[in-house]
């Protein structure tokens, strides 16, 4: 599939008057120094440190309850930290929202979406909230819908999708203003084999060019032939962190995690499900 304009890079961000070397220099798409948080007594993330390169494919694993929402939602503005620093690009977070969020876009993970909107609406206007110009959101919702196979649902209320296609319009949010990083927490969930395969050749055209790929997910196989690199997070904690074959260390990644994380049971269930 050939990937359209809107996943290129654009040399120079005209809306922020920054020179690319100055808007963007080489520093990681993403770094955190001693991300916390807690709920109450309960510690969600506790002292991460995570650096992302620019332009890789990163897989952000773990079991459920391992902080992996947390970490992003902190990560892309969306939950103030106890304590620590992130930074996109260079930018901080939490010091300069509003020019951090310009170069991220965000499918985060249960987060309401303005539905009473057409899927077309929607996208328009997560493009014109960026501050693009009508002419141009309007090509890009086009290319977005048709990539997506939501040119068929673009009139109907978001309210009225099924999950799959919600997901695919949030991402559809996510993408329309070619942001620098993109932080995709569980994208292939409820989305069909064909629709996350069109997907991934847009997250791989989009890397390609240059762009970061944050992406959390429970499919291990799919993190391993998809991503180039790969954190495994439990309790809150980073349990290994690098490319995927450091990680692996010549295992598969599902056994690798397994043996990181734990909690097997070997067991096949109680007496009391056997139905002979
Ligand atoms: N708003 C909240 N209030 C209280 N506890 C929370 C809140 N959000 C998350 N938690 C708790 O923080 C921990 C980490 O949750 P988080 O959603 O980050 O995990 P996760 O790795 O994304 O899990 P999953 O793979 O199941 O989606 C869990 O124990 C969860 O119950």
């Amino acid at each position: 599939m050939s990937i359209p304009d809107f996943t290129g890079i654009e040399p120079e961000s005209s809306w922020t008057g920054l020179k690319s070397d100055e808007a963007w220099p080489r520093q990681p798409a993403l770094s955190i120094r001693g991300l916390s948080k807690r709920f109450g007594d309960l510690v969600a993330v506790d002292s991460i440190d995570l650096d992302v390169p620019v332009g890789s494919f990163y897989g952000l694993v773990g079991p459920n309850g391992a902080g992996k929402t947390t970490t992003l939602s902190m990560s892309t503005g969306l939950m103030r930290p106890d304590s620590g620093t992130i930074r996109i690009q260079g930018v901080d977070v939490w010091e300069h929202p509003l020019e951090a969020k310009r170069l991220v876009g965000v499918l985060a993970d249960g987060v309401r979406l303005f539905d009473r909107l057409t899927g077309e609406q929607l996208v328009t206007y997560s493009g014109l909230l960026s501050g693009m110009d009508r002419p141009t959101v309007a090509v890009r919702v086009a290319d977005l819908l048709r990539l997506l196979d939501l040119e068929v649902a673009a009139g109907t209320l978001v309210v009225d999708y099924s999950a799959g296609m919600t997901k695919k319009i949030a991402l559809a949010c996510a993408l329309v203003h070619a942001p620098r990083l993109l932080v995709l927490d569980e994208p292939f969930e409820s989305v069909d084999p064909v629709s996350a395969a069109n997907i991934r050749d847009i997250l791989a055209g989009y890397v390609k060019s240059g762009g970061t790929v944050i992406v959390s997910s429970h499919a291990m196989d799919l993190v391993q032939r998809m991503c180039d690199h790969v954190a495994v997070i439990a309790a809150g904690r980073v349990l290994a962190a690098g490319t995927i074959d450091e990680v692996r260390a010549g295992a598969s990644l599902e056994d690798r995690f397994v043996e990181l994380v734990g909690g097997r049971h070997h067991s096949e269930g109680p007496e009391w499900l056997r139905i002979s």
